[in-house]
């Protein structure tokens, strides 16, 4: 196994000193070290951070691989500068049983370029009738502790309750996708002025908010962790902050498009910007930005959706929800967030790795940790041209677009999966 020492980076936007990577570790840090055996990388203006934690991928596989699979959705989350990605149940067949949830970890383990760590669904099918084999997904290799109907939401209050009573047994929590489906039918894009203009069918803020009030609700009377999927108004940022304050174990995300972009994107009829939840109004987006720094929201996740061009480049009606985020948001979080490296570590690395229970991850590199870790040239900007990205699908809403950041290395357990910006594989 080879040894690397990178010398003069910045640790977490701490003064510069040097990594030497050994045996699938950090072995030393300090100034002036030097190891004859090891491969130099010049860390000058880099930051390393700890390898990012996604707690929201579609990966696809299996039933579209020709829109994304473990390994090539693996490869664009390493590019991105994760080592640990939680792969979503809403693939075909659903992760409903431990047959399925296996394989996927298995493929993940064989892509071998990040950790992918399977979410089982929470209802057959995703069907919201009745409890997948909760407990088989838990004692299953994969060992599945964070379940989700995500794509669709757990609407049945008794059933919600049911899968959060149940998964306490073994610490594990449920991710919700907050969406009254009742208050969304037909919907194509946020209900506010522009859906009017262009008479689109709204999506309103209530649908979410209604099932984050209740399920808080629900999880605090049953003392059970929860979790909110990809929150994206002001309102849900309230309840989540009343929710914080009288202690219920709720945790909650965001995602880089909707810390960035607003539903004025609709205005183009173009869907590569039809996501669910949809994008908000530029007060929605204040909010989110706002409690992400503070902490009533916990995480951004990339709820990277790949879409093939037949389902997306289409009428807007007809077009799926979803959009790529796993080669970009690290640029978005850097552009958002400007680069507080502590902050950015904490929502990108540290908490998802907690709240997915994920040993070995969301650790700042330092003396005896696992070295998964990421190398990040702050000073680069990058346009980002969607052929070039590693997904197999290429609806990203950042097409053309110059942003900040590049991701020069990642390194999962002292083994670069990513050198000087390219895969190693
Ligand atoms: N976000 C989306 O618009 N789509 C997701 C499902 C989901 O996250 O709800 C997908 O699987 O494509
Ligand atoms: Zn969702
Ligand atoms: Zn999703």
């Amino acid at each position: 196994m080879t040894a690397y020492l990178i010398k003069s980076v910045s640790v977490v936007g701490a003064a510069p000193t040097d990594l030497l990577i050994r045996d699938g570790v950090v072995a030393e840090t300090g100034a002036g070290l030097t190891a004859p055996d090891a491969t130099v990388i010049d860390g000058t203006g880099l930051v390393a951070l700890p390898g990012l934690v996604d707690l929201h991928t579609h990966l696809r596989e299996p039933g579209r691989e020709d829109a994304e699979t473990v390994e090539s959705g693996s490869r664009a989350a390493a590019l991105g500068g994760y080592t640990a990605v939680c792969a979503m149940a809403n693939t075909s067949p659903v992760a409903d049983t431990a047959g399925v949830v296996e394989q996927v970890w298995r493929l993940g383990r064989e892509a071998g370029l990040v950790d992918v760590q399977p979410i089982g669904a929470v209802t057959v099918g995703l069907a919201g009738g009745q409890l997948a084999e909760l407990g088989a997904m838990a004692d299953s290799a994969a060992r599945v502790r964070i379940f989700s109907d995500d794509g669709h939401c757990v609407a049945d209050p008794k059933l919600m309750r049911r899968a959060l009573e149940y998964v306490k047994a073994f610490d594990g929590v449920i991710a919700q996708h907050a969406e009254e489906p009742r208050l969304t039918e037909g919907a194509q894009m946020h209900e506010g002025e522009v859906s009017t203009r262009l008479g689109l069918t709204g999506w309103p803020a209530v649908a979410e908010e209604a099932i984050i009030a209740r399920d808080v609700l629900l999880a605090e009377h049953v003392g059970s962790r929860l979790h909110i999927c990809h929150v994206s108004t002001a309102g849900s940022v309230e309840v989540l902050r009343h929710a914080k304050t009288r202690g219920v174990k709720v945790t909650a995300e965001v995602t880089p498009h909707h810390l960035l972009l607003t539903d004025s994107k609709a205005e183009t009829y173009d869907p590569v910007y039809k996501v669910n939840p949809p994008l908000r109004t530029a007060t929605d987006v204040a909010a989110l930005r706002a409690a992400l720094a503070e902490g009533v929201i916990d995480i951004v996740a990339t709820d990277h959706a790949p879409h093939a061009v037949e389902d997306k480049e289409c009428e807007w009606a007809y077009a799926r929800p979803g959009m790529l985020g796993l080669e970009t948001a690290l640029s978005i979080a850097l552009d958002v967030l400007g680069p507080q490296w502590d902050l950015i570590a904490e929502r990108m690395s540290r908490a998802p790795a907690r709240i997915a229970g994920l040993d070995g991850h969301g650790l700042d590199p330092a003396p005896g940790v696992p070295a998964n870790l990421t190398l990040v040239d702050p000073a680069t900007r990058r346009t980002i041209e969607p052929a070039e990205l590693a997904s197999r699908s290429r609806n990203t809403p950042y097409a053309r677009m110059t942003l900040p950041g590049r991701i020069v290395a990642t390194f999962l357990r002292g083994e670069p999966t990513v050198l000087d910006g390219k895969a190693v594989r």
